[in-house]
């Protein structure tokens, strides 16, 4: 076997083309010969960096989206469904806090699947349930349908505040902006040395030609099931 190819893939909870890309990613590790690299990032920190603006505030792009994420909801079978207020959800309330925990749970835990859990489960309550995720009890209960314990989550909330989280998360968006991210999801393939970045999660079939690997659709465990 041949070595595996490192792929990042950049993230914000607030983002739900970012949890299809994500959903995508954690079905395809186990199938494609790559190495994945959750790399949880703050996406208002990525659209000051880049001088951008979320495509939600275009009233036209906002009714495209909404139509858009529920095809893909079903498409890709992820439980997508959109808040009854997304501007107060994405632009007031948005994520920071979130991914502060998120990225406090990466730098505690060994354990890589505890970040995919929590992070999971922040998708779900924002981008599913139309929940909460800016109070520490939002996420102690995001935590603790990830699996983990209420000792490990109370320590989890005090470092997500500390300086050392606080620079982890932004020298993630630092890392982000300088592959040459303006949104999420983003994904950067190592080929050859070399960085190939790919924005949004409708580039899959391509960048699976760009790594040498197949796209075999959204759950590629049901299409080898039909081979
Ligand atoms: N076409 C992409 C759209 C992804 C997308 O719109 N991402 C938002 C965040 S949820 C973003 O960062 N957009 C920046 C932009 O469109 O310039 C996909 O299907 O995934």
């Amino acid at each position: 076997m041949t070595s595996r190819k490192v792929v990042e893939l950049f993230y914000d909870v607030v983002s739900p083309y970012s949890w299809l890309g994500f959903e995508v990613m954690c079905r395809y590790r186990n199938v494609w010969n790559i190495d994945l690299k959750l790399r949880p990032a703050f996406l208002g920190g990525i659209m000051h960096g880049a001088g951008n603006k979320p495509p939600g505030l275009v009233p036209n792009k906002f009714a495209y989206m909404t139509k858009d994420l529920n095809r893909l909801a079903e498409y890709f079978s992820v439980p997508l469904q959109s808040p009854a207020d997304p501007f107060e959800v994405m632009f007031q309330k948005g994520s920071l806090a979130a991914m502060r925990f998120v990225a406090a749970v990466q730098e505690k835990e060994k354990d890589g699947e505890k970040v995919v859990n929590v992070s999971r489960e922040l998708w779900r309550r924002i981008w599913s349930e139309d929940k909460d995720i800016t109070e520490p009890a939002s996420l102690s209960e995001a935590a603790v349908k990830a699996g983990l314990s209420e000792s490990e989550i109370k320590e989890l909330l005090a470092m997500s505040t500390s300086t050392q989280v606080k620079e982890k998360l932004k020298s993630t968006t630092q890392a982000a902006l300088d592959y040459g991210a303006f949104g999420f999801p983003m994904i950067v393939c190592h080929v050859d040395g070399k960085p190939e970045m790919f924005f949004g999660s409708d580039r899959f079939e391509l960048m699976a030609h760009c790594i040498g690997e197949k796209w075999l659709g959204p759950q590629p465990s049901k299409s080898a099931a039909k081979l």
